[in-house]
């Protein structure tokens, strides 16, 4: 470390203790607001509202450069922008900056700064949190995040992109915490018919709406005594929303076309891919109910910002192949292709290229095509209509999501073909939200104009 580099670097004081230096990412020439913060979770600075630090400088890319605070120091690394990143005179791709340190990008003049005494922060003892793998900082400093919080019987909302691994991480929650004995539900609100959520979450008398031919007991209910995770909380309709707070906050509901009030015992995790201040923002997502539920919150990073984790997960998935495989199996260019790769299914993708990868390993870049135009054998679909018989070489859960997942966009891409591409047509025919269609098109790398 050099003298310059001082107060910038992590420090391993204990083994699973590290010390983080506190420093903020800054625009030169504003007032000292004009910053934000950067810890183990990178900076990315652009014109985009998506970047933590927004400029509005028209010679800035949308995502233009970005800091990342690793074992080597603060690194500052260009994005392929448009106008380049510089130190001075010298455009640079990729290097490790010093605090005071000014760069610059379009107009704008930057800097990273010290601004106080480094934070002591606990990391998980080891890269595994449930079944949820991952050994870089920011995944460790998770995991010893939520390991404490399963103790307690707070409202936990987990934040990040589809497929960084939202449901397992609830899932680790609740084999953590006293409840573990106890049921493990989940409420997916992005796939079901916004009419339909508040039964499904309290349940219906008899008779209580035209279908309601039954009584049903509803998910907060049969979640007692465990833990209810509410996947997509940020498609909840603004009706059902006050239903929910007022649930929460009196520990009791009462079923649709019912007078009685039911008290329950059920923990809540929520989580969504939504931005959801920015919901708040847009009056889509209540503040109260927002902030009842994140009580405590943790942000899941995309796979693209913590590439550490690349081969702990290439091994998880090459290991559970039939027969299981190393990464010694694969063209030694594999770890490489995948590092540069941005994964915006993040880990998902990367074990469906695995699976792919392990059935043809000489696909090589191919395996990184979107969802929708692999199958895992062509060949297997003329005499088993359904190439079903490859997957049962999976553990069924990964053979499940699979089969979903082939199922879902062929379905997608059927109902959109239907409709002309129109977005709100097809929600309406599939008995889902517009919300539901835009995420699974963004899944499946779907345009509606383009099937
Ligand atoms: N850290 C991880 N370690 C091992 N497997 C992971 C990890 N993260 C995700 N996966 C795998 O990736 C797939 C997607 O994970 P999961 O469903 O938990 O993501 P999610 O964030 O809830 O996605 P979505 O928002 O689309 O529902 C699963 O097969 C899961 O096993």
């Amino acid at each position: 470390m050099t003298d310059r580099s001082k107060g910038s670097t992590i420090t391993v004081l204990r083994s699973n203790t590290i010390e983080v230096p506190a420093l903020r990412v800054a625009i030169v020439d504003e007032g000292p607001e004009v910053s934000v913060p950067l810890g183990l979770e990178p900076v990315t600075i652009g014109s985009s509202d998506e970047c933590q630090l927004v400029l509005r400088d028209r010679r800035v890319s949308r995502r233009h450069c970005s800091i990342t605070l690793g074992d080597d120091g603060v690194v500052l690394r260009d994005l392929a922008s448009k106008n380049g990143t510089f130190l001075g005179e010298i455009a640079v791709r990729e290097a490790v900056l010093v605090p005071e340190v000014i760069f610059t990008v379009g107009m704008t003049r930057l800097a990273v700064r010290v601004v106080g005494a480094p934070a002591v922060l606990e990391l998980h003892p080891t890269p595994q949190f449930g079944e949820a793998l991952g050994g870089s900082l920011v995944m460790r400093a998770l995991f010893a995040r939520l390991a404490e919080a399963a103790q307690s019987d707070e409202t936990i909302l987990l934040l990040g992109e589809s497929g960084t691994g939202k449901e397992l991480l609830a899932r680790g929650i609740h084999d953590m915490s006293p409840r573990r004995d106890g049921p493990f539900v989940v409420m997916d609100g992005g796939s079901i018919s916004p009419n339909l959520i508040e039964a499904e979450l309290f349940g219906n008398v008899r008779g209580a709406f035209t279908g309601a031919v039954d009584a049903r007991v509803g998910l907060l209910q049969h979640a007692d005594g465990g833990t209810l995770f509410l996947d997509e909380i940020g498609e909840l309709p603004l009706d059902v929303q006050p239903k929910l707070l007022r649930a929460l906050e009196a520990r009791q509901f009462r079923a649709v076309g019912s007078n009685k009030w039911q008290p329950f015992h059920a923990r809540i995790v929520a989580a969504t891919h939504r931005d959801l201040r920015a919901a708040v923002r847009d009056g889509t997502f209540r503040s109260d109910l927002y902030y009842r539920l994140a009580v405590i919150e943790a942000r899941v990073p995309p796979l693209r910002e913590r590439k550490d984790d690349l081969e702990l997960l290439v091994d998880r998935f090459l290991a559970s192949q039939t027969p299981p495989l190393t990464r010694h199996d694969l063209p030694k260019t594999t770890m490489a292709m995948l590092r540069s790769h941005s994964f915006p299914g993040n880990v998902r993708e990367l074990r469906n290229v695995l699976t792919r990868l392990a059935l043809f390993p000489r696909l090589g870049l191919d395996a990184l095509e979107p969802i929708r135009k692999r199958t895992l054998d062509p060949g297997a679909h003329d005499n088993d209509a359904e190439g079903w018989s490859q997957l049962f070489d999976l553990p069924l859960r990964e053979a499940r999501e699979h089969l979903v997942e082939r199922f879902e966009s062929s379905y997608l891409e059927a109902k959109l073909k239907d409709h002309a591409g129109n977005v709100g047509r097809t929600a309406q025919s599939a008995g889902v939200s517009r919300q539901m269609i835009y995420r699974l098109l963004e899944r499946y790398g779907l345009r509606p104009g383009e099937v």
